[in-house]
């Protein structure tokens, strides 16, 4: 369950597109008056300046491609609809999707995008080829019968498959393989678009559909465009959790009756300087995972080693209960220590200590101060204070502790 739920945290906006497209194509819904002939290049384009500024090379990918084969279609008629190579460029268009889906993102200005833009040309200037030089050919490839040579017991529906259909299921297989094993927003997002592209190739590739098709990929695209720019300004890199900079703006929405608790990791430093940054980095994440799962509201991560869960409705009871038993869990999490830091070249002492952390089992603490918003406490930051000094007890008074302001 926890991890459908965690799957659907990614699929909902490709998935409310994906509806919204097949409403369209089924006239459930009517956007036809929207679906200007010129709307995929401006949303296109905006995607690859976003795509840009943010340093996501794989969605200024995709929206490169797309742009170059929107083009196509629309003004030189190297690959006019209702042929057969529309087919063929559909086909590609969701195959290079896939392969640059399983890639890590990374600026598009370098030599990469320079190598993946050479890529884009490279296949326009052989479709454009066998466009010219064997359009008579082309039919008797793209639809040979792959699925004829398969073993007669398999079902029908498999020996109908030919070699376009392949190529394109394949690509579609493989994206969502990827997006199902490492789920994030631009992987499941590329694979909408390659749903979207077969969508198009089996829906007869007309323009009306075409066009339908750019404009919902360009959308897609801007938004998990400004999604990675949300995860940039709000994400804690290291521990996934909204960082600081989201604490702050959450701050914003709250009303007069909150909580705020500062969790703080117990004796940190020892930990680092006895197995090594990486592996503080391993409990940082663990720590971070438990209080987001059992601190009772929302937890941010403040800085080093340092939590704030805020809870609303302002009942210390409440909120010490949820904290107490998230604190147990910390307490109670075999942390499996995946590898000490790598030895320094030369230093035996250190090498001597290599492997030390594979296999290990450690467990650490946290303290936990608590303060709740009242007459003479009503600022966040006077909250907050609170909450510190409850902390400071907590650690004074031997760690491992939940402490409550009065
Ligand atoms: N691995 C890792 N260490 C960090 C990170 N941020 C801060 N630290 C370390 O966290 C440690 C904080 O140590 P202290 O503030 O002395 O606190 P402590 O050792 O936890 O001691 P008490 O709070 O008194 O229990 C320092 O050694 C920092 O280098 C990080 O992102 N990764």
């Amino acid at each position: 369950m926890p991890l459908l739920l965690h799957w659907l945290r990614y699929c909902w906006l490709p998935g409310l597109l994906l509806a919204a497209v097949a409403a369209q194509y089924f006239n459930l819904l009517s956007f036809r008056g929207l679906l200007l002939p010129k709307l995929p290049y401006v949303l296109l384009g905006i995607a690859l300046s976003l795509g840009v500024f943010f340093k996501s090379s794989r969605v200024a990918f995709v929206a490169v491609l797309l742009l170059a084969g929107y083009t196509a279609v629309n003004f030189f008629q190297v690959v006019p609809v209702g042929e057969t190579v529309v087919g063929l460029a559909l086909a590609l268009a969701a195959v290079n999707i896939s392969l640059v889906s399983i890639s890590e993102d990374r600026s598009p200005l370098n030599g990469f995008g320079v190598l993946l833009l050479a890529v884009i040309t490279a296949q326009g200037m052989a479709l454009a080829e066998l466009q010219r030089c064997c359009s008579a050919q082309l039919g008797g490839w793209l639809h040979f019968p792959v699925g004829s040579m398969l073993p007669p017991w398999l079902p029908d529906i498999l020996k109908r498959v030919q070699s376009e259909d392949l190529l394109l299921i394949s690509a579609a297989a493989f994206a969502g393989l990827r997006a199902f094993w490492r789920p994030e927003h631009i992987g499941v997002g590329l694979f909408a678009c390659v749903l979207l592209l077969l969508g198009a190739y089996y829906a007869g590739a007309e323009e009306g559909t075409l066009v339908l098709v750019a404009v919902s990929v360009g959308l897609l695209l801007t938004l998990l465009a400004l999604r990675s720019a949300y995860e940039l300004a709000f994400r804690d890199e290291l521990t996934g959790i909204p960082s600081r900079r989201a604490y702050s703006r959450y701050l914003l929405t709250l009303g007069r009756r909150y909580s705020i608790a500062v969790v703080d990791i117990d004796h940190f430093k020892k930990l680092n300087d006895r197995y090594g940054h990486q592996v503080g980095d391993q409990a940082l994440r663990m720590v971070a995972g438990q209080i987001a799962r059992y601190g009772g509201g929302r937890a941010f991560r403040y800085g080093g080693e340092e939590f704030v869960v805020v809870l609303r409705g302002g009942d210390n009871e409440r909120a010490s209960r949820s904290l107490e038993r998230m604190r147990e869990k910390i307490a109670g999490y075999p942390l499996r220590l995946r590898g000490a830091s790598r030895p320094r070249k030369g230093d035996s002492r250190a090498l001597s200590k290599r492997g030390q952390g594979g296999g290990k089992v450690i467990k650490t603490t946290v303290s936990v101060g608590l303060a709740s918003s009242s007459r003479e406490m009503r600022s966040p930051e006077d909250v907050l204070g609170a909450a510190d000094r409850a902390l400071y007890r907590a650690k004074r008074g031997g760690r491992n502790r939940v402490c409550v302001h009065k």
